[in-house]
């Protein structure tokens, strides 16, 4: 048996570039790599932070532990006056591989007062939350509605008299229910309600209330607050249940940057009612660059493991081959290792795109809101999506010790589950985006230049350009595949619509009918804009020729593994030959074969330390089964030879005579 770290060292022997000039390109450059380094260095020598045995707790014991580690870390963040946002994100996504109890209070219940709030109410509440007197959160979806933000039943109504409003919870679906942190950490929340003065409806409306006492943490009263139990995943957050029975909050406690109720009951409608769905348009954008993350870091267990596993007598006498080397395991592992690479470019255009059209919205030219809705809505559930199913493929590619908590893999997979439901249910936002393409199709004036190909009309006839293998390694005709497929699949969706109309539908249903089209047509856009984005954003680094190179083959393995999985949409109108699809695996093939020395730089690079990947299975120095063995021994089922329930149980039956 070839020692398992000698195996990982002979692979970064073979590596053909520089991972360190790559880690830099991840982090943005060199300096972001050293800031990066720097707010690591804080945390991860802490030991607060291990989190060895964090594998053998129950849920109870991971949420106060996380509790510990968050109070921890904010004395950190304090003690080194770290508010950057942009530092606090880079210690959840290289550090601190737990989703926090203050996970909302950063993520949206300080963006919302940041850019829903006025002056006077960013001033009193931000530095109370910036300085974490207060913890907050973003309670919304209710137990009868998540999806349908204008059903909510939740009631905020206006007391003229008092000047103030009553917030009540008028039914048991209108109970708050899944918000995080809410229901044992958060002193205050966001509430999303039905604003009614005089008995008239404005719509929903977002309000300051304060959960728990800040002497004794009690609830407040009227207010009704606990967990929802146990779940999927992230065991750590508190996602809670919240029902108010007339509570009563100053005017002042309305958020009132784009909707007023001056003191008599005057009021104000924003300048468009979608400006109070905001938080949820950045958080969207915020999934992107967690899913480009999280597959990140399932591709470096899955790939160092699968150098360091060897299993099987391909030739008699020989040491069994590393499992990399079976082309099936590259098959499963290089298309989720390109994926993350083409997430990690996307979730930067995506992020770049979000402060450029917030700041336009914020400047008050509103046009910006529906094509950052719309591009937003997609990447979200398409990098949602594309990562879970990713996380998972990679943790079966493990084998038997897929299924450990110990591989890191599973724990990954549970917590990443919900990023397809939450901040926006990923078919509802499909949906979302189609309508929006859809718009785009049928009026060019509003259509942005991101989207400008929608008004090329493709060719009847259209042919693919590739005449050999090697034509596939050319971005310009594997971008033209995916552009015309988009373009097609809108066509259609929009003239299936049309014909569901013609037939004497009404708007309603025939939108209903033609959703699975919408999806379709939704799914397209977002590959051929990650495809697009992931050459576009490669030719412009400067870097050496060994990593462009390992790049664009990534991205010709993401572009024809996505023609592959999908080739029944490019052969449907003969765009793409039979032969052509041949061309198509044969050059996987090729390209796997190019990609193999490096496939551990490529990992590598990501940087992530053993603490932040917690697996037995990825660790740096590849040494597996010391961990795995180690751990186990320090299970709770281990602390003695015999387990109680033996005595208690076993022992009558086993003594009993048959
Ligand atoms: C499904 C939604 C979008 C429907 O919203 P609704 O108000 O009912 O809109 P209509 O269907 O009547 O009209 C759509 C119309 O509005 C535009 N639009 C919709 N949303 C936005 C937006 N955010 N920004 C700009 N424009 C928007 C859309 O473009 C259409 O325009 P037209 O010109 O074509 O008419 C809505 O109900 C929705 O967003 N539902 C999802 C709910 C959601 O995301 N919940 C998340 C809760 S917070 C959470 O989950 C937190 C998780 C914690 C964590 O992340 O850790
Ligand atoms: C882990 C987790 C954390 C969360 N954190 C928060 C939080 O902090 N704050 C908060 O407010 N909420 C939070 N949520 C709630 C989350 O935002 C909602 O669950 C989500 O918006 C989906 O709504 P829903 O649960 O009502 O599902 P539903 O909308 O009931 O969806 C169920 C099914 O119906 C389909 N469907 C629904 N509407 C349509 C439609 N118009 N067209 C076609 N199909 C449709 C969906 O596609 C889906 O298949 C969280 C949820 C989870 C799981």
């Amino acid at each position: 048996m070839a020692s398992p770290s000698s195996d990982l060292d002979r692979e970064r022997r073979k590596c053909t570039f520089n991972v360190a000039e790559l880690t830099d390109i991840i982090n943005g450059g060199r300096e972001k790599t050293e800031r990066r380094q720097y707010l690591e260095s804080l945390v991860l020598n802490e030991p607060i932070f291990n989190y060895d045995d964090y594998y053998f707790l129950s849920r109870e014991e991971k949420y106060s532990d996380a509790v510990k580690k968050t109070v921890r870390l904010v004395q950190v963040l304090k003690q080194h006056n770290i508010e950057d946002p942009e530092d606090y994100q880079t210690l959840l996504k290289y550090v601190l591989n737990l989703n926090l109890p203050i996970a909302l209070h950063n993520s949206m219940f300080r963006p919302t007062i940041r850019d829903q709030g006025t002056d006077e109410q960013r001033k009193k509440w931000l530095p109370l939350a910036n300085d974490y007197k207060i913890i907050g959160t973003y309670a919304q979806t209710e137990l009868g509605h998540g999806t349908f933000i204008r059903g909510l039943e939740t009631t905020s109504t206006y007391d003229p008299k008092r000047e103030e409003f009553v917030l009540n919870t008028p039914t048991l679906t209108a109970t708050k229910w899944w918000p995080g942190c809410l229901g044992k950490t958060s002193t205050h929340a966001v509430v999303m309600a039905q604003l009614y003065i005089k008995n008239q409806c404005y719509g929903i409306h977002s309000f300051i209330i304060q959960l728990r006492s800040l002497k004794d943490h009690s609830p407040m009263p009227g207010v009704t607050v606990g967990d929802i139990g146990n779940k999927v995943g992230l065991e750590t957050n508190d996602n809670g249940f919240l029902a108010m029975d007339n509570v009563r909050i100053p005017r002042e406690n309305m958020l009132m940057r784009h909707a007023q109720v001056y003191p008599d009951g005057t009021y104000r409608k924003p300048a468009n009612s979608k400006l109070v769905y905001g938080t949820m348009v950045l958080l969207r954008a915020t999934v992107v660059s967690e899913s480009a993350t999280n597959l990140s870091k399932a591709a470096t267990i899955a790939i160092r493991y699968s150098c360091v596993r060897r299993q099987t007598e391909a030739k008699p006498g020989e040491l069994e081959p590393q499992i990399i080397d079976y082309v099936t395991q590259q098959h499963k592992l290089v298309p989720q290792l390109a994926t993350a690479y083409a997430f990690a470019w996307i979730a930067r255009y995506m992020m770049s795109t979000y402060h450029a059209l917030h700041a336009d919205i914020e400047s008050g030219h509103l046009g910006a809101l529906q094509e950052l809705h719309g591009i937003s809505s997609g990447l979200k559930a398409f990098t949602a999506e594309m990562s879970v199913s990713g996380i998972e493929v990679c943790r079966r590619a493990c084998g038997g010790h897929g299924f450990s908590a110990a591989s890191g893999l599973v724990s990954m997979y549970k917590d990443r589950l919900p990023s397809c439901t939450y901040e926006g249910e990923n078919t509802v936002l499909y949906l979302q985006t189609a309508r929006f393409l859809l718009k785009c199709f049928r009026q060019p004036s509003i259509t942005p230049s991101s989207m400008s190909y929608i008004q090329v009309k493709p060719l009847p006839g259209a042919r693919w350009g590739v005449k050999s293998p090697e034509d596939l390694m050319k971005p310009i005709l594997l971008v033209e595949a995916f552009e015309h497929r988009a373009q097609r699949t809108i066509k259609s969706a929009a003239q299936f619509l049309e014909s569901q109309i013609s037939q004497g539908l009404d708007t309603s249903e025939a939108m209903n009918r033609s959703g699975i089209e919408f999806v379709r047509c939704a799914k397209a856009h977002c590959y051929y804009f990650v495809t697009r984005n992931f050459f576009q954003s490669t030719a412009l680094l400067k870097c050496s020729k060994e990593i462009k190179e390992s790049l664009l083959t990534l991205g010709v393995v993401f572009a024809l593994n996505g023609i592959a999985d999908n080739s029944g949409e490019f052969l449907e109108d003969c765009f793409i030959t039979g032969t052509q699809m041949e061309f198509v695996r044969e050059r996987i093939l090729y390209c796997y074969k190019q990609l193999r020395p490096n496939l551990v730089g490529l990992v590598d690079a990501f940087a992530f330390a053993d603490q932040s990947l917690n697996s037995a299975l990825g660790a740096y120095d590849g040494d597996v089964y010391n961990r795995l063995y180690n751990w186990a021994k320090r299970a709770p089922l281990n602390k003695t030879d015999v387990h109680s329930s033996y005595h208690k149980y076993l022992k009558p039956i086993l003594k009993s005579k048959i």
